[in-house]
């Protein structure tokens, strides 16, 4: 800066003396020598001034510049390193370092305590202020420590397992080999052989943010359409024969479902699955696969590598030279509705596959609640005040956790706003008594301004509710753990969380609105009905309830 100072004084005195030379006399010559010597002392003082006066804004606060590099806007290139960029963004502190890289370490419910140090936050954002503490506490982690997400778990016997390698005899035989084998096994593989009688996963099992790393960081060896569904949406494969179902980004995040649309013929968003997955693990529930974000090459990671001609084909270059393709389904698959990259870079959710139905066949069990999907007509549901009446008659809802499972299902689509959930899944495997799988999500997420009662009518409409669901409903409700703020910070581990907060602050603070309309229509029922909790919280040590629907009431 200097050098530069005495550079402009230079040019200023002699340039303009040397023509003033030429062309004046010897009088004026005298006055603008004059002149120049006035505007040279004045620099010389001005130089002198910034000197001493202004040094410190001269100088880079190199004191900061290392905390610079605890809020990498970094390429997604791992869980672990996406969130911690993802969380820098919403003011929470890097996880630790120790995870950084190791898929194993960072698991999903350990983010906010980090390594970084703490005097040098305090100087950066004031820690005198006094809001330091609520800024790094991590809400999540609270939440998960609390007794309600720590419930005593079922005994598991060999048939609450989905699946099993070997046999009891094979088993003792080579048990030591059998350790090392499941530490060796692929993240897909381990969560297969995770999935139970009672839930999908252990949100505290490690294999949890594996599986979730695998998915954003595997190389796709494959991409071809899948079938079954409405909407285009993509199998891809993984090295280890892993597998994901890919749901593209269609449109901005924000974009609010059209008011003269269908749910039916709504868009199905890449964030809905995303967030649906973390909402339901949130609630307790650990029934919809992992599903994480990641942002895919849409020319080298499907175009180059597809072998489904029906897909290829469908590729090509827009208008403003992005790379699009439109697929071939229902719903959407035309040129005039492509998915594009920008040019090549696509926002997908990525959803942990079930295992093949060959090995682990499901039941398709049409919901009770199931909309009219007619422009015109009503459901039965819609028409009959005492519908309950008939569906808690009917099996498999006069038995075990069926109805209460359905009504969980109820809370978490009213929650999301999801009107879509026509049909659910179980595993033939484990009968009538296990837990219900909410596959696609898609359609959630659609409206921040509106909330949709209808959802909630299996609630409404047969005033019951699992006493675990309430109390972790009512858990979310309180300011140290409120819902929207445990769901911000779980989106912030996902990958995409980099590139945008995966759910916009009117949709979270619509989930504290929706939250609280549950509630109150808890209490409703309360006031009215005397048999509104199901109590799940004493069930015999396998998990199972052998009492009829009606019995298990307080
Ligand atoms: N993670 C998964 N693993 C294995 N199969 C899955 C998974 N997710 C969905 N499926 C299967 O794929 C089918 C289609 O998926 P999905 O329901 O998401 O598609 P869709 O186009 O949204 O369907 P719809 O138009 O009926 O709403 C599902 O019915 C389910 O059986
Ligand atoms: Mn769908």
């Amino acid at each position: 800066m200097v050098d530069k100072t005495l550079v402009y004084i230079y040019i200023f005195l002699l340039s303009p003396s040397s023509m003033v030379r030429r062309t004046l006399g010897q009088s004026t010559r005298s006055i603008y020598l004059g002149l120049a010597f006035m505007s040279l002392t004045l620099h010389l003082l001005l130089a002198f001034f910034c000197f001493s006066v202004l040094q410190s804004a001269c100088v880079p606060p190199t004191s900061f510049s290392s905390t610079s590099s605890f809020v990498p806007k970094t390429e997604i290139v791992s869980h672990s390193s996406s969130s911690s960029s993802a969380a820098s963004s919403s003011n929470e502190p890097p996880s630790s370092s120790q995870n950084g890289g190791s898929p194993k370490l960072s698991s999903l419910d350990r983010e906010g305590k980090g390594s970084f140090d703490e005097a040098a936050e305090k100087k950066l954002i004031g820690a005198e202020l006094g809001t330091l503490k609520e800024t790094t506490r991590s809400k999540l982690e609270e939440l998960f420590k609390h007794p309600l997400y720590n419930l005593p778990r079922p005994g598991l016997q060999d048939d609450d397992w989905l699946l099993r390698l070997k046999t009891d005899e094979e088993a003792k035989e080579t048990e030591s080999e059998d350790k090392e084998n499941s530490e060796t096994h692929p993240p897909w593989l381990q969560f297969h052989l995770g999935i139970s009688r009672w839930e999908l996963y252990d949100r505290k099992d490690p294999i949890l943010a594996q599986m979730t790393h695998y998915l954003a960081t595997q190389r796709i060896l494959g991409a071809a359409q899948k079938k079954g569904g409405t909407q285009l949406k993509l199998l891809l494969s993984f090295p280890n024969y892993g597998q994901a179902l890919l749901k593209p980004m269609r449109q901005s995040r924000d974009a609010e479902t059209d008011v003269n649309l269908f749910y039916f013929s709504d868009f199905e968003r890449h964030n809905a699955e995303i967030a649906a997955f973390h909402l339901d693990r949130l609630l307790g529930f650990n029934r919809i696969p992992p599903v994480v974000g990641r942002l895919i090459n849409v020319t080298t990671e499907i175009r180059d590598i597809t072998t489904d001609h029906k897909l290829s084909r469908t590729f090509f270059t827009s208008p403003a030279g992005n790379v699009c393709f439109y697929g071939q389904c229902e719903y959407y698959c035309s040129t005039e509705n492509p998915v594009c990259g920008r040019p090549h870079a696509l926002e997908v959710s990525l959803a942990a596959m079930l295992p093949d139905l060959t090995l682990a066949p499901r039941r398709s069990w049409r919901s009770p609640w199931r909309r009219s999907y007619s422009r015109t007509k009503l459901a039965q549901w819609e028409k009959e005040p005492a519908y309950c009446d008939t569906v808690k008659q009917t099996p498999p809802y006069n038995s075990g956790t069926r109805l209460v499972d359905l009504i969980d299902m109820a809370v978490l689509d009213f929650l999301m706003s999801n009107m879509d959930r026509h049909h659910y899944e179980t595993f033939e495997k484990f009968g009538n008594e296990t837990f219900l799988l909410h596959l696609d999500n898609g359609r959630a997420f659609g409206r921040h301004s509106q909330d949709e009662p209808s959802i909630l009518a299996p609630l409404t409409q047969c005033c019951r509710i699992r006493r675990s669901t309430l109390l972790r409903l009512r858990l979310l409700s309180l300011p140290e753990f409120r819902l929207s703020d445990v769901l911000r910070e779980s989106l912030a581990q996902d990958p995409l969380a980099a590139v945008a907060p995966l759910l916009s602050e009117t949709h979270l603070s619509a989930l504290d609105r929706r939250l609280a309309a549950v509630l109150r229509e808890v209490q409703t029922c309360q006031e009215k009905h005397g048999d509104v909790l199901y109590d799940d919280l004493e069930l015999d040590d396998r998990g199972y309830d052998h009492q009829p629907t009606g019995d298990k009431t307080r």
